[in-house]
């Protein structure tokens, strides 16, 4: 029986034995991909698996399957295609290979089978090519780590600044949250620290090392929403590339998907996110593959989300499946205890981030911040110390310091500095204030706001980034 397989490959056989003292390993296999010969050197057979598989020699693995001794063989894709793989650099073991594969054909040209040679990076010639390779290997590792890093969340519930009855309510849900898989869902305002109680909850949760992928509804346009939750498969549409293209719920997978302005997500793709979330699995765009994921989910929106279902907008059953764990984060201007030292944290950093003393606040420049309403919220305050940096001098932050920043806080009038200003700076204080107001009339319904303005969704999202308004990634 295997004189018969075998005697094709007489000298085929001859011809390995004459090169074997050249190379470190050879191997001739059937049309079907068993294995015909082999040298004895066995530099992608190991000797564990050798020992695994009860052989003592090469010999003994005559008639098998390639992949049962070498598990990651891509001579079956020789045999079945024809075509020769010349070049390949594998890694067995701790060996790094190069490989050439060549198909074997009768003299109809039919495959008969196929022969690879192995040439262990011993060979000095080769150094430079293995190297290289090595080299490559361990940055493609490096970005691989980075990447999973990158995708981790970057702020725990130590971030989480306050100490003011709301946010210490605040703090124990989201270490409550950490300890369960249930979907949690976070009201609250623009700038209310949303995405970074998200982050903290998945920081808090047993799945702290696995991704933490942040997806803004409102901030995609809508025909892309589709392709940016679920994927795309390769050649789905014109122009969508060879390549399948993984959705956020794939990038998510082991991990936390985090649902930002979830009440500004059309209704259509409500349905197909709810269908998602029930059977945990997803399609991507252009497939009829249905793809398993595993992900936590958490939403948030700044909009009144049970008004929108009672008006139709959201729909109830994807609401319920959402607000299993709310959590409702309070606006600044309900924790005003909290301003100084919120305020205090932000001088700190940034004055270590323009190389800076940081400076104090003096008590009266804390009096004028506690008397703004802060519609931005904590993303606000951010924000306007960081003009204060950039825009005054001094050792010390002062009431005055804020005269053209925050020009709604009550500045103590003795003090009330010369008012002139450049006209672009007027222009862009009420630029900033229409915007703020818009947003909170509109509950930072970013779209309506947009209307209201009379502003494109981009162009609004412009001047929200030029003014420090929004500061997310999505954004
Ligand atoms: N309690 C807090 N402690 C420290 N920083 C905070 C706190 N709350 C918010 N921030 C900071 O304020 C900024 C805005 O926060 P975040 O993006 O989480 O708000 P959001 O509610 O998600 O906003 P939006 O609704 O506009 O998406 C971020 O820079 C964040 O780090």
């Amino acid at each position: 029986m295997q004189t018969e397989r075998v005697e094709p490959f007489a000298a085929a056989r001859a011809l390995m034995v004459m090169i074997d003292e050249m190379i470190d390993g050879a191997i001739l296999v059937d049309k079907d991909a068993r294995i015909v010969w082999s040298n004895d050197k066995h530099v992608w057979f190991s000797d564990q698996r050798m020992a695994m598989l009860g052989f003592r020699s090469a010999a003994d693995a005559i008639g098998q399957p390639v992949e049962r001794l070498i598990p990651h063989s891509r001579m079956r894709e020789v045999v079945e295609s024809g075509r020769s793989l010349p070049l390949d650099i594998m890694r067995y073991g701790e060996h790094t290979l190069l490989v050439s594969r060549l198909p074997l054909r009768d003299e109809g040209g039919a495959v008969i089978g196929a022969l690879a040679f192995a040439l262990k990076n011993s060979l000095t010639y080769l150094r430079p090519i293995a190297d290289r390779f090595n080299k490559l290997q361990s940055r493609l590792t490096r970005v691989e780590q980075e990447l999973a890093a990158s995708r981790a969340s970057q702020y725990t519930v130590e971030n989480l600044i306050g100490f003011s009855p709301a946010m210490l309510q605040v703090k124990r849900l989201v270490r409550r949250a950490g300890q369960i898989l249930s979907a949690v869902l976070l009201l609250g305002e623009t700038g209310t620290g949303k995405e970074l109680v998200a982050q903290s909850i998945h920081a808090s949760s047993d799945r702290a090392h696995r991704p933490f992928v942040a997806v803004n509804t409102a901030a995609i346009p809508e025909n892309l929403l589709e392709a940016e939750f679920f994927g795309v498969a390769p050649g789905a549409y014109t122009g969508a590339g060879r390549q399948a293209r993984p959705g956020k719920f794939q990038l998510a997978h082991g991990g936390t998907l985090f649902l930002d302005e979830i009440g500004d997500m059309p209704l259509p793709l409500q349905a197909k996110l709810l269908r998602a979330l029930q059977e945990r699995e997803v399609e991507p765009l252009g497939s009829n593959q249905i793809v398993k994921v595993d992900v936590r989910i958490i939403a948030a929106t700044s909009r009144p989300l049970a008004d929108m279902v009672r008006s139709g907008a959201f729909r109830s059953d994807l609401y319920y499946r959402l607000n299993v764990f709310p959590i409702q984060l309070p606006a600044l201007r309900e924790r005003k205890d909290d301003l100084e030292i919120l305020a205090t944290r932000f001088s700190e950093k940034i004055a270590l981030g323009l190389d800076q003393p940081m400076r104090e606040f003096t008590p009266a420049a804390l009096d004028a911040l506690r008397h703004h309403d802060w519609p931005g919220n904590v993303r606000e305050l951010a924000n306007i110390v960081e003009q204060v940096y950039v825009r005054t001098e001094g050792d010390r932050i002062t009431a005055e310091d804020f005269a053209d920043i925050l020009p709604n806080a009550a500045i103590p009038s003795p003090a009330a500095p010369d008012r002139r200003r450049p006209l672009s700076t007027a222009m862009d204080e009420l630029e900033r204030g229409l915007i703020l107001e818009a947003l909170r009339e509109t509950q930072g319904n970013k779209l309506e706001a947009a209307r209201n303005l009379g502003l494109s969704r981009t162009n609004l999202y412009a001047k929200l980034r030029k003014h420090g308004i929004p500061a997310q990634p999505d954004d």
